[in-house]
């Protein structure tokens, strides 16, 4: 039936229509019994085709000239029920599909006088014919159509009030419920517009939501009235990381969603390759091919004249394998030693994805928030990683929306790049003021530092990401990359957890022997006894466990008579020897079978020119070296027996399988001490908690 706008008049809701416009008695129905509201047929809303819908009137005319009219005119059947009177004032309706049809239809009525407030009596009704689980129930009708003497307000904010209470994420909210409430003199049609709208919008969804529209995603598809994982339920009932327009809890309809940031148990056995290039410790599932200079990667023309500019047109250790992983868009963990260009080694890339964003995320921007947040230990860094943003950008036409937040404010809705810390990112998804919906990258800046300082925080923000991750209208994935100086059980905890494995980088070997779960051990003893002390610690053991003795210059005589005195066979390379000779020692050594290993005894020097002793099951620290750096070194000799976290059986402890001696006499270094002491405590305790 084509549909046409009807002329009539506001009517505030609560006025008693009837003594403020007696009808002639004649124009009286008898006794015209009430038709409830679900009854109305279409037509009678509707004039008929012959009405002259050009004749609407927008202004009420003076009350006198409008009764005369009145008077003169032919009683009107448009309405069933006097009380909704639409012909007769101007309200003017704008009916929409939203509207459902009225299927049955009542024998029409002459208009009846009755009071207005049946008109109040059939929007209730209405309701509650079509009323939804989502729209909730009336507490208190019956009280309500008795209060028709109290002012128009009260029946819309009621109204409001209503929605506002039973408002589910499914019907989002009506955009201005407070002018509603406030325009209590303007025309009630603004009302009845957006309930029509309101309705049509529902009905809409509910089309739209054919399995159709998302047949053609590979992704996960998941049915939503509500998804059934105690995640979603704790998404739908609590907001507020998430502004109110997303629609998950429509009867049938399917959602297409990304995959999760975390899962629920960690599995063992994930990482299936662990590489060493050099100085570069690789453990991942896939290892991309490394790229050695900028133009070799498709970080944005402008940001490479950029680092061109201050001087990093060629790769770092470090950025050779995460520059193409974070291109690529992996999970990565890097660890490495400070001012080692981790920060330089997603930067750019996160740049260039913000750059690309029309391309790259086209189907993103209907939403607001940031594409990328990058956190931080302090406000410091926060301002340090913003110019260092602005210098990479500083040439480019398109450059991204970069904003620090370093207090609880509200964040610019064009924000691409957010760059925070932890706690005030907290406190602002909490208060609405971010949006997580658009987020694609995650960086966290000193993973160390901020799982163990700020664990609190970081625990409610990985949960948080991960749920809205999961609950976001479409299927993109959080990038996550992580940079630390440092392993620790936090990173361990975060690494068994993250859904996509992500590819782990150490520039540190003694980093990767605390990730590979190698056991320290230490011994504190006079000098005059160390010697007895390692004879203990390697006699019956040396043959099937490949030791690296590491000691001064001039302790590597002595200690070699007495232990091939007691019966411990030892290679040892000095500085006598030529490159040749310290070749064919190292080979020799590397290549003795099972059951037949000898004792390797080096100093840090001589050890620093061999470049194949990367197989040792344990390295034995005999004289402690004169700095920190060394001792990271050392470690490079077990390089080829770590594993993953994910590898490392619950009693390898018991096997001796990779262990570190570190004997403590008096002239042990208190720097080289303390530090060493700081990484024995690295895996004593998890603050994070990611249940
Ligand atoms: N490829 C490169 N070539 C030359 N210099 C570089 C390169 N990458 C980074 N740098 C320089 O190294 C310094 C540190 O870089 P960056 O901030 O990326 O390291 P970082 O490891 O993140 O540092 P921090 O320990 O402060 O977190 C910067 O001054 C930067 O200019």
């Amino acid at each position: 039936m084509e549909k046409k706008k009807l002329v009539t008049r506001y009517i505030p809701a609560g006025m008693n229509l009837a003594s403020l416009n007696p009808q002639p008695a004649k124009y009286r129905t008898k006794k015209c019994k009430p038709i409830p509201f679900d009854k109305i047929l279409e037509r009678d809303i509707f004039l008929s085709e012959d009405e002259d819908v050009s004749t609407q009137v927008v202004t009420s005319p003076p009350r006198k000239e409008e009764k005369e009219r009145q008077k003169m005119k032919p009683p009107r059947t448009i309405c069933a029920n006097k009380s909704l009177c639409f012909d007769e004032y101007n309200i003017k309706i704008t009916e929409t599909p939203g509207f459902e049809k009225i299927p049955s239809e009542p024998p029409l009525v002459k208009e009846t006088t009755e009071a207005p407030v049946s008109f109040k009596a059939k929007m209730f009704e209405r309701l509650k014919v079509t009323e939804t689980p989502a729209l909730g129930k009336i507490a208190n009708e019956p009280s309500l159509v008795e209060e028709t003497i109290t002012p128009p307000v009260s029946f819309k904010a009621k109204m409001c009030e209503r929605l506002k209470v039973t408002e589910t994420p499914g019907l989002g909210k009506i955009a201005s419920e407070p002018s509603l409430v406030v325009e209590t003199t303007s025309a009630p049609v603004s009302f009845k517009a957006k309930m029509c709208e309101r309705l049509q919008r529902h009905k809409l969804k509910k089309q739209n939501a054919s399995p159709d529209s998302t047949a053609h995603s590979s992704e996960r598809q998941v049915k939503i009235q509500k998804c059934e994982c105690s995640d979603c339920d704790k998404f739908a009932s609590c907001t507020f990381w998430l502004h109110n327009n997303v629609t998950f809890d429509e009867t049938g309809k399917t959602v297409t969603k990304g995959l999760p940031l975390l899962k629920g148990d960690p599995t063992d056995k994930e990482i299936s390759i662990f590489k060493t290039f050099n100085k570069i410790i690789l453990h991942g599932v896939v290892i991309p091919k490394p790229l050695f200079s900028l133009d070799e990667t498709n970080i944005d023309a402008n940001i490479q004249k950029a680092m061109v500019k201050i001087n990093c047109a060629s790769s770092k250790d470090v950025q050779s394998y995460m520059w193409p992983a974070v291109q690529r868009g992996l999970n990565t963990f890097m660890i490495a030693a400070p001012k080692s260009g981790k920060t330089l080694a997603y930067l750019p890339a996160f740049c260039s994805f913000a750059m690309e964003k029309n391309d790259r995320y086209a189907e993103l921007a209907q939403y607001t928030g940031p594409l990328i947040i990058i956190l931080c230990p302090t406000s410091k860094n926060c301002n340090e990683l913003h110019d260092l943003i602005t210098e990479l950008v500083v040439e480019c036409w398109d450059a991204p929306v970069v904003e620090v937040l370093t207090e609880n404010s509200p964040v610019q809705s064009d924000c691409d790049i957010l760059v925070t810390v932890p706690s005030v990112l907290e406190e602002c998804l909490k208060a609405g003021k971010v949006s997580l919906k658009r987020l694609c990258h995650l960086a966290i800046e000193d993973g160390y530092f901020l799982l163990k300082n700020h664990n609190q925080s970081m625990e409610k923000l990985l949960k948080i990401i991960n749920i809205a991750q999961t609950n976001r209208p479409h299927n993109k994935n959080i990038q996550i990359v992580v940079s630390s100086e440092k392993w620790s059980s936090d990173l361990e905890l975060l690494l068994r957890k993250l859904y996509v494995t992500p590819l782990v980088c150490f520039e540190d070997f003694l980093e990767a022997a605390v990730y590979s779960k190698v056991e320290f051990k230490k011994k504190k003893l006079k000098s005059l006894y160390k010697l007895f002390y390692l004879d203990d610690v390697l006699k019956g053991h040396y043959m099937t466990h490949k030791a690296v003795v590491f000691c001064e210059e001039e302790e590597i005589g002595t200690i070699k008579e007495h232990l091939e005195i007691s019966g411990v066979e030892c290679i040892t390379i000095s500085n006598d020897l030529i490159e040749d000779e310290i070749f064919e020692n190292e080979d020799m050594w590397r290549s003795l079978p099972t059951g037949q290993y000898k004792v390797f005894l080096c100093t840090d020097a001589l050890f620093e020119r061999t470049a194949r002793v990367l197989n040792a099951n344990w390295v034995v620290h005999y004289s402690l070296p004169s700095n920190w750096t060394q001792f990271q070194k050392r470690f490079r000799c077990l390089v080829e027996n770590l594993c993953s976290p994910f590898d490392v059986s619950d009693n390898i402890y018991k096997t001796n399988d990779k262990c570190s001696f570190l004997l403590i006499d008096e002239a042990c270094d208190n720097q080289i001490f303390l530090d060493f002491f700081e990484v024995l405590t690295r895996n004593l305790v998890t603050h994070l908690q990611l249940k």
